[in-house]
């Protein structure tokens, strides 16, 4: 066993929204640990938490009781500025609509945001390179958004997200807006990822056939998360094994 810390760990958290008069509970005592090249597929009904989690998670959100921990750094007790430096250089955010500036390609969309973290701009195109490389996309880094497909797109999406080399990556529900083949493709890209880098990775989705990619299934009801299952056997996969 390695002593390395789990680069993703919630200890348990619990967190409250304001509601009226009283509070909505939309995350009640949760613990995850996710370990570098680990997959978590995060599933349950609308409502049961699953976003709120995510950001928590990413430290979007600050718990109301608990520990968020992001390789071994306890974010609940940083000031916001320490907070933002801690989530630019290990928390890798994927969400469901890519987001991407019409005016930018694809390239410029990966530079745009990285001199935050003081990386040199000959740097950050070199970096910006390699990861649309790392996605497919490399004879794309000059298009724009609206010359690339849906599922192009998301992949600008996950590379941008990689360009600070996190730590953990959290994913909202990455082929919500995908047809099958690309949705299967986008997951299968994740799931490469998730090994090459060993990031720790979360990713939320009501696809369930996709879930035998990750390692394992952790399930949200009313704001409590059952403990992590293997995922292997809990869907018909029978592409699981082609590369
Ligand atoms: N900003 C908010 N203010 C008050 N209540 C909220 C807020 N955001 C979420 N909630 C409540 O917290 C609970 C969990 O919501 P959350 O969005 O995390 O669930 P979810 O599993 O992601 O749902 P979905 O699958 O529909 O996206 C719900 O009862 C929701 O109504």
């Amino acid at each position: 066993m390695s002593s390395t810390p789990a680069p993703l760990a919630l200890v348990n958290v619990t967190l409250e929204y304001p509601d009226g008069d009283g509070t909505v509970r939309a995350l009640d005592a949760v613990d995850l640990s996710v370990h570098g090249g680990q997959m978590v597929s995060l599933v349950g009904p609308s409502g049961s938490g699953k976003s709120s989690l995510l950001a928590v998670a990413a430290t979007l959100i600050r718990p109301t009781h608990g520990l968020v921990l992001i390789d071994g750094t306890d974010a609940t007790g940083l000031g916001d500025k320490d907070l933002a430096v801690l989530r630019r250089e290990k928390v890798g955010l994927i969400f469901q609509q890519p987001n991407l500036l019409a005016s930018l390609s694809a390239a410029e969309q990966l530079v745009i945001g990285d001199h935050l973290r003081g990386r040199p701009a000959k740097a950050a195109r070199a970096k910006a390179a390699e990861m649309l490389d790392v996605v497919g996309l490399a004879p794309s880094a000059d298009k724009r958004p609206h010359q690339l497909s849906g599922g192009q797109r998301q992949r600008v999406n996950i590379a941008r997200a990689l360009m600070g080399e996190p730590k953990v990556l959290l994913v909202d529900e990455p082929t919500a807006a995908l047809d099958h083949e690309r949705s299967e493709s986008i997951v299968r890209l994740l799931r490469r990822i998730t090994d090459e880098f060993r990031v720790a990775t979360v990713m939320v989705t009501h696809d369930t056939e996709f879930v035998p990619l990750t390692d394992s299934v952790a399930t949200m009801r009313d704001g409590r998360l059952a403990a992590p299952v293997p995922a292997a056997g809990t869907g018909d996969f029978p592409s699981l094994s082609a590369p």
